[in-house]
Formats: C-alpha cells, sequence, structure tokens
C-alpha cells in the first residue's frame, strides 16, 4: 500500500510520503513533503531536531532514524493530525536550503567500471585501462570536507598548474556526478560490511567539480589534489535509507573474488537513475545499478585499517558512468577529452564547461511499491577565474 498524504500535492510528486528526505530550511531542520517543507522541531518539540543541521539526528541511530520516520510519516498521512502539522509546513518557495549536515571527513572512491575503464584509456592510453589494484579494491583518495558546499552556491573556475610552467584558469573544467553516503553513527574500525546500515544515515547528490588540465598534470603520484579541492556541491537533501529499500536490486558479481573483508551476503545494486542537464538540457543518463563496488565495501575498506568514523563523514562513490556514450557522468567522457564536443539544440557546442553554465543533477528512482521518488537536486554555475 502506498502511502496517501493530505499535503496538497504531495502524491503526485517524486517527494511523496515515501520518499521524506531530510535538510536544514531557515537554519531549522526539515523533511520534504511534495513542494512543501516540515519543520521538526516545531512538531517534535525539540531533542535532535533543535539544531541547525542534521548532524545530532543521524547521530542517535537507526532505531530512533526509524521512529522518526514512522511519526512523521504517520503525520503527513493521517487526517487527524493535520491540525498538529499543519502550523509548521511551509511552501518550498518561501524558505532558504542550507547545507544539510555539517561535514566531518571528506572520501571519494572510482567505483564504476566504465568510468575507471574510460579515463584509464584518456588518460593513460599506453597500458591496460585498469590499474592491477581496481579489481582487489575500491580505490579512493581524502578529500577536502572544507569546501564541500550545498548546491547552488556559485563554483569559481579554478586557476591553476596546467602544465610544465603554464599557469592560469583550468581549459577543462568538468562534472563528477557521484552518489554520496552520509555517516551518522560513529566507529573504530574496522566496520564490517554488514554493519553499512546501522552507521550510514542515508544518500545526497553529489557533483565533484573536477579541472582535468590541474588534474593530468598534477596528481602523479599522490592523486587529486588541486584539480578537485576547490569545491564538491552537494543536494541540500539526504534521502534515509530506508526510503530506498524498493530500490535495491541483484548486483552485478565481481572478479576476483573480494577478500573477506570486503565479502557481501550477496551483491547488489541501487536502481537509481542519474539526469544531467547543462543550461537545462539532458545531456546524459548515468545509472546507479551497475556499480561495480558497492557502499558497504566502501565503508569496509575505508575503516579495514582501524580508522575511525564520524558523524557527517561523507563518502562518494566517484563518477557514475554507464555502458552507454549517453550514460556517462563527466564531460570529459561524454567528449572523449574535447575530441567530440556536446551539441546543445541552441546550436553551441561544448567540450568543457564555460563561464555561465549551470549544471544540474538529479535522480529517481522506485519508492515503496515502485512509485517513483526523487532524490534532490545538485546545482552549480561557473563563475569566471
Ligand atoms: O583515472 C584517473 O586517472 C582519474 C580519475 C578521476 O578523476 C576520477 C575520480 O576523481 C574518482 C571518481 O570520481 O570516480
Ligand atoms: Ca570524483
Ligand atoms: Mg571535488
Amino acid at each position: 500500500m502506498s502511502l496517501s498524504s493530505w499535503v496538497p500535492g504531495a502524491d503526485a510528486s517524486p517527494y511523496n510520503a515515501s520518499c521524506l528526505p531530510y535538510g536544514v530550511a531557515d537554519g531549522s531542520v526539515v523533511v520534504r513533503i511534495g513542494d512543501h517543507v516540515l519543520f521538526l522541531d516545531g512538531v517534535f518539540g525539540g531533542g535532535v531536531f533543535a539544531s541547525a543541521s542534521l548532524n545530532a539526528f543521524m547521530a542517535s541511530g537507526p532505531h530512533e532514524w526509524r521512529d522518526a520516520r514512522e511519526r512523521i510519516q504517520r503525520l503527513l498521512t493521517d487526517e487527524r493530525f493535520r491540525g498538529a502539522a499543519e502550523p509548521h509546513l511551509k511552501p518550498l518557495s518561501e524558505v532558504t536550503l542550507g547545507m544539510p549536515f555539517e561535514v566531518a571527513d571528506y572520501v571519494d572512491f572510482y567505483c564504476s567500471l566504465e568510468h575507471a575503464s574510460n579515463l584509464g584509456r584518456m588518460f593513460r592510453p599506453d597500458e591496460e585501462p585498469l590499474k592491477p589494484n581496481w579489481r582487489h579494491l575500491p580505490v579512493g583518495y581524502h578529500g577536502r570536507s572544507g569546501t564541500v558546499v550545498p548546491s547552488g552556491t556559485p563554483v569559481r573556475r579554478p586557476s591553476g598548474q596546467r602544465g610544465a610552467g603554464d599557469f592560469g584558469p583550468s581549459r577543462k573544467l568538468d562534472i563528477e556526478v557521484e552518489l554520496g553516503f552520509v555517516v551518522g553513527v560513529p566507529a573504530e574500525g574496522p566496520v564490517r560490511t554488514s554493519d553499512f546500515a546501522s552507521h550510514v544515515f542515508g544518500v545526497t547528490l553529489v557533483n565533484d567539480w573536477s579541472a582535468r588540465d590541474i588534474q593530468a598534470w598534477e596528481y602523479v603520484p599522490l592523486g587529486p589534489f588541486l584539480g578537485k579541492s576547490f569545491a564538491t556541491s552537494v543536494s541540500p537533501w539526504v534521502v534515509p535509507l530506508d526510503a530506498l529499500s524498493a530500490a535495491r536490486v541483484p548486483g552485478r558479481g565481481q572478479d576476483p573474488a573480494p577478500l573477506p573483508y570486503l565479502e557481501r551476503a550477496e551483491p547488489w545494486g541501487l536502481d537509481l537513475g542519474f539526469e544531467v542537464e547543462l543550461n537545462g538540457e539532458v545531456v546524459s543518463r548515468p545509472p546507479y545499478a551497475g556499480m561495480y563496488w558497492t557502499p558497504d565495501q566502501m565503508l569496509a575498506h575505508m575503516t579495514v585499517n582501524g580508522a575511525t568514523i564520524r558523524t557527517g563523514d561523507l563518502y562518494a562513490s566517484g563518477t557514475v558512468s554507464g555502458e552507454d556514450a549517453a550514460q556517462r557522468g563527466s564531460f570529459i567522457e561524454l567528449t572523449w577529452n574535447g575530441a567530440d564536443p556536446v551539441k546543445l539544440s541552441d546550436g553551441s557546442v561544448r567540450a568543457f564547461l564555460e563561464d555561465g553554465d549551470t549544471v544540474t543533477i538529479t535522480a529517481t528512482g522506485p519508492g515503496a511499491d515502485g512509485v517513483p521518488i526523487a532524490l534532490g537536486e545538485v546545482s552549480g554555475t561557473i563563475t569566471p577565474a
């Protein structure tokens, strides 16, 4: 039975009562229902919701997460609670959304076989596309949490070294379509794959902006640095894992079989479809379901050495790219490093991003009973260097 809400328009919206992402509006914790937000401090009177971030709620653990979600669903679907809840409801158009959580550490992985193969072919044409380690562990690096910004924040074109003796504004400014996982409950490592849902609160959409010229010159052999640390944008919405149970699908197998600490009960995936818009026009549709490494494996890997995790840690999947050319999650792949530019309907072409360009990433998936749900959106406009 899908849940029917008394909030006008909510049932027809992908932000229906089986979605219910959390965010922060006007400095207060809210949940989204249709084109409205419900202020949780108002309806529940304090506690973990009397805060300007989701961190306290996320730290409270899976029992409280489930309890809150059930109470919110009851409030929004049972007419008897309408009188109590309605005073705390506001149209989305009347509030200002902010950063939903305080980011502790930020880690970026590289979990798409298609993306890693495409970049290997472009950056290392004389080598095997995949490095020898790729099928043995989810490759990742530590990013810069201080430059994780909420959707809508303008992104200034970075300047840096583009090669030997060549300094200037990046000419290869790019996007990376990713799914981010937000840690709620802290732990001392190692964390087992089977404990994923005891620690991870939910997901958020991520655009990991990348300056390909700066990156290509600087990142050997220690990995990405200034080519990616200038900005990483996230959606204002964190979708709880419970909203994604219907999106869970059997996943692709792994060969070779991973080491015991990376084993899962079964391979799985999330049937989420991304859409990438450049200046309002769809340029790609990356599918998440076929990602090679899964988020429980990423969590097990990043803690296997004993590293701790904290509330607000964000770890991202790495660029999501599918097999088809129209499913690639970055412009470097879509245009094959600029050789085959994207053609837009107004006749213009793009190899990489120009000043004034706006990129918006959205994603949808099946909610309870297959009713479509939306995962939010992450948008950013490029400003001059
Ligand atoms: O393969 C490379 O040389 C470079 C890869 C990336 O830039 C991707 C990265 O940051 C991780 C990801 O988003 O998948
Ligand atoms: Ca990335
Ligand atoms: Mg980045």
